[in-house]
């Protein structure tokens, strides 16, 4: 089978850091923008940013109907920060009329860490990506950061925070082929988390290919 080929959606935020995590992890990337770019990728990654920019982007450039209609039949997407509020279905704390495309059944509370501590840094044990009992804790930066504040019965949470006030809150989910965390692992060189969600477009591709 062929490489596959992720998209990052390429309206705002660090598209180019997503771009850099995924093609060091051996993926072919392309920027998406229009609604012939979705149709040609095998995964997408929503990257962080300003959840509200993106939110009258995707309104302008037209793309919220196919982005619905790709996530309804299967496309696997992964969020990140800013992605992941795009990608729940309940927001708390959205600005007046804030839209999402959903998909993932979570209540996503925006900017939810708080003012103090708009940005900090954790360590987090996430079996499921790649940071297991036996590995080195997956090291995630939160940059205005939201938390899970409620997961649908088909979540899986795939990490929370470890301690101080915010312990306990979920801040990695995955359901099916849509992944989210609230931290921003394409900073920096660590790619556990790009590589879960390669594994999880791969994994589709197979399935997708002995059905035809
Ligand atoms: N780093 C980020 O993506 C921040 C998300 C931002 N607070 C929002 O609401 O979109």
């Amino acid at each position: 089978m062929s490489r596959p080929l992720i998209g990052v959606l390429a309206l705002q935020g660090d598209v180019r850091e997503h771009t850099h995590a995924l093609q060091a992890c051996g993926v072919d990337v392309v920027p998406v923008r229009r609604r012939s770019e979705l149709a040609a990728v095998d995964g997408l990654v929503i990257p962080g940013g300003e959840s509200t920019t993106m939110d009258r982007l995707l309104k302008v450039f037209e793309l919220y109907q196919p982005l619905r209609e790709r996530i309804a039949d299967g496309l696997p997407v992964y969020g990140s920060c800013a992605g992941m509020i795009l990608l729940a279905d309940r927001i708390l704390d959205g600005v007046g009329g804030q839209a999402t495309v959903g998909g993932l059944d979570v209540t996503v509370r925006r900017n939810a860490f708080g003012r103090q501590v708009d940005s900090f840094e954790e360590d987090l044990d996430a079996p499921l990506l790649g940071a297991g009992p036996m590995d080195e804790p997956l090291h995630a930066v939160f940059i205005r950061a939201p938390w899970v504040e409620a997961v649908g019965a088909g979540v899986e949470v795939l990490a929370t925070v470890r301690s101080g006030p915010a312990a306990g809150r979920i801040v990695a989910v995955r359901q099916g082929v849509l992944m989210a965390t609230a931290f921003h692992p394409e900073i920096g060189s660590d790619h556990r988390v790009h590589r879960a969600f390669i594994d999880l477009v791969r994994a589709h591709r197979r399935r997708e290919h002995t059905r035809r």
